[in-house]
């Protein structure tokens, strides 16, 4: 049994990610044709935890997946290599010129497909993962730089917490937990408890922004893509319209959907919403989490021959 130093392996545990502000521009070419953001990030406690372990030399990865919300990952013709957290792997073994002979195992708990960057979470993982076990030492702006070109919002998962982005989403002004913007958002009610209610159902990113493009933003959202997700995945807007009735909130859409996040300070509120939600089959799953958290690593005991 090697000592845990995680010199034979690392555990990741990965958090969600939710949107409390986000207004989207148009499209810009500077941006790689994406849509100028300026949002406020905040990493939600549903954690997927991405264990990895060394693989002997020139065995190459291997990825295996455990949960029972899988979506569209459970496909058996999916390529393992359409996975984030693989592509994050094969990134950083070319920025570090290692190579990729690890095994990777997620255990999922974020919703796919779901507004909540559940890929990116585990892409992140992964990218701090080998960061530890390669003791590659690499500073956070080369990992932000290898994350941007994964994903728009994975250089927020790395770092977790709350933070504004910018850019296309990948340029972060990280904010102090304890600081006056971090008091701002908790006094409007959009940190602590949550409830989120997430679907079978998934939405693509790219769909998304390519309908905001022709429907445009709702009149009062947090979320600019709101109005949109909840066109395409009506039962997204029920969810909400159940919890303002309720009077319970803030209550929006999570980035692209159709997840919905509802803040539900007092206990009752949780208890009344939940109530409402299943009477009405408004959401197909409901998950309690606080927000913001951070990312955490521990080192994983290997037994030889694993
Ligand atoms: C919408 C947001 C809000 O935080 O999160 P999710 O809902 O995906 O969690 C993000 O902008 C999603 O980030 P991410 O999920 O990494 O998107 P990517 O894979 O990089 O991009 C998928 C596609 O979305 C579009 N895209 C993405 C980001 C952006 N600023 N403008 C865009 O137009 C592009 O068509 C891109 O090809
Ligand atoms: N490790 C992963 N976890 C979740 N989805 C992944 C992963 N790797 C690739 N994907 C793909 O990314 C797409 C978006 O998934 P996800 O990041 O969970 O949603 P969103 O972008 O809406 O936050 C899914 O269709 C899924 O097939």
């Amino acid at each position: 049994m090697s000592p845990a130093t995680g010199r034979d392996g690392v555990a990741l545990y990965c958090p969600a990610k939710i949107n409390l502000r986000l207004r989207v521009g148009p499209t810009r070419a500077d941006l790689g044709g994406q849509h100028r953001l300026d949002t406020i990030y905040s990493a939600v406690g549903v954690w997927d935890k991405v264990e990895l372990r060394r693989r002997e030399p020139g065995s190459g990865f291997r990825l295996s997946l455990e949960g029972e919300h899988l979506g569209d990952l459970n496909r058996r013709d999916t390529d393992p290599r359409a996975n984030l957290a693989v592509k994050a792997l094969l990134a950083m073994a070319q920025a570090a010129g290692h190579q990729p002979d690890v095994s990777i195992h997620i255990v999922k708990r974020i919703p796919v497909g779901a507004g909540l960057a559940g890929g990116s979470a585990d892409a992140a993982g992964t990218m701090l993962g080998l960061n530890r076990l390669w003791n590659l030492g690499m500073p956070a702006t080369e990992l932000n730089r290898i994350a941007a070109q994964l994903g728009a919002d994975l250089p927020f998962c790395l770092h977790g917490g709350l933070s504004r982005g910018t850019g296309f989403g990948q340029i972060l002004q990280p904010l102090d937990l304890d600081g006056p913007q971090a008091q701002r958002l908790s006094r409007a009610g959009l940190t602590g408890h949550l409830l989120i209610g997430a679907y079978e159902d998934q939405l693509s990113t790219a769909q998304v922004y390519k309908a905001f493009d022709l429907i445009g933003p709702g009149p009062n959202d947090l979320n600019d893509l709101q109005e949109t997700a909840c066109t395409l995945h009506p039962r997204s807007r029920q969810a909400l319209d159940l919890a303002r009735r309720a009077g319970i909130g803030p209550a929006f859409v999570s980035g692209s959907g159709p997840s919905v996040v509802v803040m539900a300070p007092r206990p009752e509120q949780a208890v009344t919403l939940i109530r409402l939600w299943r009477e009405q089959n408004a959401v197909d799953r409901i998950i309690e989490a606080d927000s913001p958290v951070l990312p955490r690593m521990v080192p994983l005991r290997v037994t030889h021959g694993q």
